[in-house]
């Protein structure tokens, strides 16, 4: 069996013993489940299951990644920290989707080109934690590792890695994909009815300084349906899903040859990433991955070299495939402007055209002296501008955003215009591991990065 083997000519066998390769190699932030036969009769059963995802609809995606990475169009990536079960409800979701749709016709008006929509959903259900275990008191327990692993409560009925989840994460995300079809391609879409949503954010006197923008993006908007565009064409839109691809014991039995080509797909979702702790190169996540034709994306923290970024494309990318790479960096507001630019340059001067996309969340947090795990939406706002200042200086192309949000009026993230304070955290928390930004500010958030594009 190769180290590394590129995607043609290999043979069915030869795809399907590289895809466990990764077993032979140093893998992190997996769980300890305690029964091992139990967990390999739930891989069987998800190997025997349907694809999520079709892989036409991957291609066409990796398309429309390359066209963002050659400055053609614009990312939007967004969704929970961590999806929960309890959560997979259709006013949930559809608040999801409807968030993001606002902010891509937003996104669109500013970027003056099409957003690619794609929504961190319907499989984000693993969790890399910093440690393996919480104290509470004096009770210590297993770290809460996403719902396809463990439950919240923190009990050690609970907090046991049970199998039985991983199945359970393969229908939730089935049935979220589902109601996310039904919403992007049904009616729910129409361009029509999501700036009529959009207006209800701008009347709001709390957000009266984008009254200008709105006002240019209706005139836009109306401009477009008085020219008779294709009305069915106004009411679909093309949405993707994403996830990380963390937990192996999922991510290995949705990887299946596509009888098309003959080469693996992971079907679990169209778009897949690597995070931040799980990059090493010769570790177990960059070999899988390596190996399946999705588009990937790599998040690049702060310690991120010139020669790691170089690295992963050459173990990622070796055919230098357009819209096969994304980076998809999370350096902090504090470190972006003197982290970034150097990267920038060393990728640029390699020939290979990955898409850069900041996700202005990751390396943001802090912990309030209450406990609560925040972000503050003008240190969020800060790295985004770093990031479009990066990309100016060295002449690349800001081609997207990837954000935690959530369609819901939470109090997860300091600020914002409806300015949550400290205080007012604790009123409506709700999530499991990193805080998200809520319905508002993700839109304010969309209007702020619209005027940077329009610079
Ligand atoms: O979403 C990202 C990570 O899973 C999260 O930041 C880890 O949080 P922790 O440091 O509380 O484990
Ligand atoms: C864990 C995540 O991010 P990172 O790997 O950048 O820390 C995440 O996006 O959920």
């Amino acid at each position: 069996m190769s180290e590394h083997s590129p995607f043609t000519d290999q043979s069915t066998a030869d795809v399907l013993a590289g895809l466990d390769y990764w077993r032979s190699l140093e893998i992190k932030q997996q769980p300890t489940w305690p029964d091992a036969a139990a967990v390999a009769a739930a891989s069987e059963e998800i190997a025997s299951l349907p694809p999520l995802v079709f892989a036409g609809e991957v291609d066409r995606l990796r398309d429309r990644v390359a066209s963002a990475a050659r400055g053609e169009a614009f990312m939007l990536m967004g969704g929970d920290c961590a999806e929960t079960f309890a959560g997979a409800t259709a006013d949930q979701i559809r608040n999801r989707v409807k968030t993001l749709l606002q902010m891509a016709v937003v996104l669109t008006y500013g970027a003056s080109m099409p957003v690619i929509k794609v929504g961190r959903m319907a499989g984000q259900f693993a969790k890399p934690r910093s440690n393996d275990f919480e104290t509470r008191g004096d009770v210590t327990l297993p770290a809460y590792r996403g719902d396809i692993v463990n439950g919240y409560d923190f009990t050690p009925e609970s907090r046991a890695a049970n199998p039985e989840r991983l199945v359970r994460g393969y229908h939730t995300a089935a049935s979220t994909l589902n109601l996310i079809r039904a919403f992007t391609q049904g009616g729910f879409a129409d361009l029509r009815q999501v700036h009529d949503w959009n207006k209800g954010f701008t009347e709001n006197p709390a957000n009266a300084r984008y009254d200008k923008l709105a006002k240019e993006i209706d005139r836009a908007v109306r401009f477009m349906i008085a020219t008779g565009a294709d009305l069915g064409e106004l009411k679909r839109t093309e949405f993707y899903v994403s996830h990380e691809a963390l937990l192996m014991d999922y991510e290995r039995p949705m990887t299946r040859i596509d009888s098309r080509t003959g080469t693996a797909y992971n079907t679990s979702s169209h778009f897949l990433w690597i995070g931040e702790r799980t990059r090493d190169l010769d570790g177990a996540h960059i070999d899988f991955l390596s190996r399946v034709r999705n588009p990937i994306g790599v998040k690049l923290g702060p310690t991120t070299t010139a020669d790691d970024a170089l690295a992963l494309i050459d173990k990622l990318d070796p055919n230098r495939e357009p819209g096969r790479l994304t980076f998809i960096t999370r350096m902090g507001a504090e470190k972006i402007r003197d982290v970034l630019p150097p990267l920038l340059e060393a990728v640029k001067d390699s020939g290979s055209v990955p898409l850069w996309v900041t996700d202005p969340m990751h390396g943001n947090g802090i912990t309030t002296p209450t406990g609560y795990k925040t972000r503050r939406f003008d240190d969020v706002m800060n790295e985004l501008k770093g990031f479009f200042e990066a990309h100016r200086q060295v002449g690349t192309f800001p081609g997207g955003i990837h954000v935690e949000l959530t369609g819901d009026d939470v109090t997860e993230c300091l600020g914002g215009s409806e300015n949550i304070d400290e205080a007012t955290l604790s009123t409506r928390y709700e999530s499991l591991c990193d805080p998200r930004l809520n319905h508002m500010q993700s839109l304010e958030l969309a209007f702020q990065v619209s005027e940077e594009l329009t610079r």
